[in-house]
C-alpha cells in the first residue's frame, strides 16, 4: 500500500502541464478510493459574477469501465459547490441511499481557485485522509505549474505556453468539425461563420514612454494595460504577454462583425484609460483568422503582417489580415509545401 501511494505521488508530480495533472489526480483518486464520479472545477477570473468551468470529470460506470468528460462552462453552479468556493471549506452531503458528495476547495496563494467534487458510497476515515492529502499535493504542484505558465510582471500567460495552448484549441476545433461531419450536421449552419481569431496587440511608441519617464513607468503602463485587457476580454479568451510591449489574444470562435466591433471597443478603451504621466496611449492590432488546420507559426505571421500594416498606416488601428489580402494591400503568406517548384 505504502509503495502504491508513493508511486501515485510520483505519477502526479511527474506531470509537466496542468491538463495532464488533472488526469493524473482523478485517476489516482479513483485508484485508491472507489468513486462513482470525480470532477475538477475551476473559477474563471473575469469581470462580473464568478464563472465556473468543470474542467474534467471521470465517470465510473462499472468495475473497470469509465469515461472522461471534457471541459464545460457551468452557468449555474450547484449550491454546495458555490458555498465551497466562497467559503474555501469542504462540504459533504449524503442522500437517503447513502451516496455521498464532497466538495474540497483548491486554494492557491490564499485564494480559492476551484474545487474537487467526489461522489462515492461513503468514505472511511483513512480514505478521507488520503483524499485530503491528494488534493493538497495537487494544490502545491498546481501552484508551481501555474507560476511557470505566467509572465512575472503582468500575470498573463507567457510565450512559452503559446504553441501548446493554440494546438489544444485547434485540436478541439478539429474534433468538433469531425464530430459534426460524423453526425451529418451542416457545418455552415452549425458555426454560422464563427471561427477563432488571433490578435497581436502592440503599444505605440512605447520606447518613448521608457525614454521619457523611465522603465518603472513603462512597467506600470504594461501592468495597467494587461489589467484592462483581463477585465475587458472574455474569461475564455487566452491572453499572452508575448514580448516587451507585445500581447497576443486568442479568441473563442466568433463571427467577423463581432470581433471587429470588440477590437474597436478595445482600442477606444485604451485611448480613454489614464496611465501615469502619459497624456495619451494607443495600441495597434493585427488580427488574423485561425483555421483548424493552421500551424501556430502561420497564424502568428499573418497577424504580424496585419500589425505591421497598421503601424505603417498611422498606428492606433486594427489591421485585418484577410481584408488586407483581399484588397491586395499585403501579400499572402505561402506555405513552403504550397510552392510549386517546377
Ligand atoms: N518598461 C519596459 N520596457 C520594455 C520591456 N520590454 C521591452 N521594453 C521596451 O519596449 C520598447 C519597444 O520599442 P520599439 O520596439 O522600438 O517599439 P515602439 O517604440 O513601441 O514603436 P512602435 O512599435 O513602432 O510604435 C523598447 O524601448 C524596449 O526597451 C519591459 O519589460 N518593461
Amino acid at each position: 500500500m505504502q509503495e502504491e501511494l508513493l508511486n501515485s505521488v510520483i505519477k502526479i508530480t511527474k506531470t509537466r502541464d496542468i491538463d495532464s495533472l488533472e488526469y493524473s489526480l482523478l485517476s489516482t483518486i479513483q485508484e485508491f478510493i472507489n468513486c462513482q464520479r470525480i470532477s475538477v472545477f475551476k473559477i474563471i477570473q473575469g469581470q462580473g459574477p464568478c464563472t465556473v468551468e468543470r474542467s474534467l470529470t471521470l465517470r465510473v460506470h462499472d468495475v473497470g469501465e469509465y469515461e472522461w468528460l471534457d471541459r464545460v462552462i457551468i452557468d449555474e453552479p450547484h449550491a454546495e459547490l458555490s458555498s465551497c468556493l466562497q467559503s474555501a471549506c469542504s462540504i459533504t452531503m449524503q442522500d437517503s441511499a447513502g451516496t455521498e458528495r464532497r466538495w474540497l476547495p483548491i486554494v492557491i496563494h490564499e485564494k480559492t481557485a476551484g474545487a474537487i467534487e467526489v461522489q462515492c458510497e461513503g468514505l472511511d476515515s483513512a480514505q478521507q485522509v488520503m483524499l485530503n492529502a491528494f488534493v493538497r499535493i495537487y494544490e502545491n504542484y498546481l501552484t508551481i505549474l501555474r507560476e511557470n505558465e505566467r509572465d512575472k510582471l503582468t500575470g498573463l500567460l507567457n510565450r512559452q505556453t503559446f504553441d501548446k495552448k493554440l494546438k489544444q484549441l485547434l485540436e478541439k476545433q478539429m474534433l468538433e468539425q469531425n464530430r459534426a461531419i460524423r453526425d451529418g450536421s451542416d457545418l455552415r449552419s452549425l458555426h454560422r461563420g464563427a471561427t477563432s481569431w488571433l490578435a497581436m496587440v502592440d503599444i505605440d511608441h512605447f520606447k518613448s514612454v521608457n525614454d521619457t519617464y523611465g522603465h518603472v513607468c513603462g512597467d506600470e503602463v504594461l501592468l495597467i494595460l494587461s489589467q484592462r485587457m483581463q477585465e475587458f476580454f472574455r474569461s475564455t479568451d487566452l491572453l499572452f504577454r508575448f514580448g516587451g510591449e507585445e500581447f497576443v489574444i486568442v479568441f473563442e470562435p466568433t463571427d467577423y462583425e463581432s470581433i471587429k466591433q470588440r477590437m474597436e471597443q478595445f482600442l477606444n478603451l485604451v485611448r480613454k484609460t489614464s496611465f501615469p504621466f502619459i497624456k495619451k496611449l494607443t495600441v495597434s492590432v493585427g488580427l488574423a483568422r485561425i483555421s483548424p488546420y493552421d500551424f501556430p507559426i502561420t497564424v502568428l505571421e499573418n497577424a504580424d503582417k496585419a500589425l505591421y500594416y497598421a503601424k505603417e498606416h498611422g498606428r492606433d488601428q486594427v489591421g485585418f489580415y484577410e481584408d488586407l489580402i483581399s484588397r491586395k494591400q499585403i501579400k499572402q503568406h505561402i506555405e513552403s509545401s504550397d510552392i510549386d517548384l517546377f
